[in-house]
């Protein structure tokens, strides 16, 4: 869900046509419950796979003060811009201690995916000679790929205050860089909760550069994606899930969580031609996308 121009959002916006801002607000708040009841009965890893303890700290509960204002047409792009007066990523730049916390938070989602994914699913990484982790933080799937497969030359890119820090091993590297920018070449790119942070117009920015960055390859290329995919047919206790993490993404990125028909609209457009989905939990989704 992304935000709508302010008529949308008082027309009703988000497809709810009759809803007033202050009966949306009231739904969110009703599925924010029912999720953090949910996450409250699931075990310790799978909150940790969610990402949640990222999202637990002060930084993350501030904007939802600014949230109702932010709805109603608030100046910045994301509430979180609101409360801080930044985005999320630069505000990470001066904040060394909440960046620390959030790509570790991130980092031990990533060791409890990683693990099911070079073992369970490692024929995704067949007759791949090279692979880069896009926003890959402090590489802890880079790592745990790397380490799985010996012969894949592993690069890490993510901003330079996040990577400065990083060592690499024999066969994986950490690059600094703008993935708006440039996407060094490999024969897969992997993006693990990335496209679901940007709105539909910065996603496109990005799979342009990624197919870019395949385009060389002479095995043609793909893209790993890890992210979610919105299931109309999904138990009420899991689509409250995904709801809630589109409402933090609104809240905190401007990101949107798609169904299969957004996420197919944004690879064609940006130059992809095929792609195969592979449900790897409950909650979390692998798309391979082919140019
Ligand atoms: C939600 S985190 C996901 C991190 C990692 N993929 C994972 O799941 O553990 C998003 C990552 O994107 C990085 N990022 C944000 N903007 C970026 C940019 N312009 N270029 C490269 N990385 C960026 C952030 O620093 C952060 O590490």
């Amino acid at each position: 869900m992304a935000k709508s121009s302010t008529s949308d959002m008082e027309r009703g916006g988000c497809g709810e046509e009759d809803m007033t801002i202050e009966e949306f607000v009231e739904a969110q708040a009703h599925i924010f419950k029912h999720t953090m009841n949910y996450i409250h009965s699931t075990s310790l890893k799978c909150a940790v796979e969610l990402g949640i303890p990222a999202f637990a700290g002060n930084e993350f509960l501030k904007p939802w003060e600014s949230f109702g204002g932010w709805l109603k047409g608030g100046d910045g792009e994301t509430a979180f811009e609101v409360a801080h007066g930044k985005n999320l990523w630069n505000y990470g730049v001066e904040n060394v201690e909440f960046c620390n916390s959030f790509n570790a938070s991130m980092a031990a989602s990533s060791r409890v995916m990683s693990s099911v994914l070079v073992t369970k699913y490692k024929a995704m990484f067949e007759g791949v000679t090279s692979l880069v982790d896009v926003g890959g933080g402090i590489g802890s799937m880079g790592r745990a790929i790397a380490k799985a497969f010996p012969h894949i030359k592993c690069s890490v890119l993510d901003l330079p205050h996040v990577v400065a820090s990083c060592k690499g091993t024999e066969n994986l590297e950490f690059v600094a860089g703008d993935m708006f920018q440039a996407i060094p070449s490999a024969d897969a790119l992997l993006l693990k909760g990335i496209l679901h942070d940007w709105n539909d117009e910065d996603s496109l920015k990005i799979l342009k550069r990624c197919r870019e960055a395949i385009g060389s390859s002479e095995k043609g290329g793909k893209l790993i994606i890890l992210d979610i995919v919105m299931d109309s047919k999904a138990t009420r206790e899991i689509a409250e899930l995904q709801l809630f993490f589109d409402m933090l993404l609104m809240v905190n990125t401007n990101g949107i969580e798609r169904s299969e028909r957004e996420w197919e609209k944004l690879f064609k457009e940006a130059g992809f031609t095929s792609y195969k989905i592979t449900s790897i939990s409950s909650f979390r989704t692998v798309i391979e996308a082919f140019p």
